[in-house]
């Protein structure tokens, strides 16, 4: 069923962001709003600022002007526990995790929901290895999370952003180690836990079959926003990304009804 029109509540809200770095303008004025329960994507060339407004929004830098609301209370506002059991971050840079197995790296998710005197129990652990085994690791659990392939660390990665039951998932690049079996399973998996997610993504084909909207960042500017079909046009594919391509409508994989675009790049044609 489409329901990109109805009316959640915000999870995430953004006004008037701005991001400096050593007298270099990042991010600028930057506005959007996220409703509960959306899949949202956000793309724009290299350099164009998406890791950086996702790091704003996991907390790792601040920026220098506007607010960022999370669930009704500024971001940063919030005590780190607390923090930690709303938000999980799976990052394109895969820590190496000295020594842990696969299950001790997905069990991770767990702890901000533990107090200091309580442990993994049984429940967790099978919620742990249900969660390996939904990403495709359940032979290598006890394996060293160091001899995984770059693909399996992002996977693992996912797996502890499951058992984590985030309210909201932020990925950055998460597809940018998988083969393309677990492009499209991972974030079928990661669309499938109905929670509030934001994604970046390079391959726009795959933001526009996921998403329920899409924003789009240029030079630090939030350029245009909305559902994949309106946003992904050829137009903005020339404006933003300099490449000439036609877009078709298809129907959605995931209900069939909604029209969602298929681009098709017309390669040796850029300016
Ligand atoms: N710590 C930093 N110091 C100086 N400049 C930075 C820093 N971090 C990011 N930048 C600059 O900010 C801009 C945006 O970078 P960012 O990594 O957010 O872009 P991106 O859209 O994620 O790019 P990509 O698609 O290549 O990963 C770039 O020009 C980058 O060089």
């Amino acid at each position: 069923m489409d329901d990109r029109g109805s009316n959640r509540s915000p999870v995430i809200e953004v006004c008037n962001l701005d991001l400096k770095i050593a007298e270099h303008h990042i991010l600028n004025k930057i506005d959007f709003t996220i409703q509960a329960g959306k899949f949202v994507g956000l793309i724009g060339p290299n350099g164009a600022g998406k890791s950086s407004l996702l790091r704003c929004l996991y907390r790792y830098v601040t920026p220098n002007a506007g607010r960022i609301t999370f669930i009704g209370k500024s971001l940063f506002d919030y005590p780190r526990q607390e923090y930690a059991k709303h938000v999980a971050v799976v990052l394109q840079e895969i820590p190496e995790q000295f020594n842990l197995t696969v299950f001790d790296v997905v069990a991770m998710g767990v702890l901000p929901h533990k107090t200091l005197f309580s442990s993994v129990n049984q429940q967790d652990k099978t919620h742990i290895l249900n969660a390996i085994d939904k990403v495709g690791l359940g032979d290598k659990a006890q394996q060293p999370f160091s001899h995984l392939s770059g693909g399996e660390r992002q996977r693992a990665l996912i797996a502890r952003a499951i058992v984590q039951q985030p309210t909201f998932l932020i990925m950055d690049e998460p597809t940018s180690h998988l083969d393309v079996k677990y492009q499209i399973q991972i974030m079928a998996l990661a669309k499938s836990l109905n929670i509030t997610v934001l994604a970046s993504f390079h391959d726009l084909n795959l933001a526009g079959a996921l998403c329920d909207e899409i924003l789009v960042l240029q030079q630090g500017k939030l350029v245009a926003q909305g559902v994949p079909i309106d946003v992904l046009t050829a137009e903005l594919l020339a404006d933003v990304y300099d490449v000439r391509a036609s877009v078709v409508p298809v129907p959605c994989p995931y209900d069939g009804v909604v029209q969602v675009p298929h681009i098709r790049y017309h390669y040796g044609c850029q300016s």
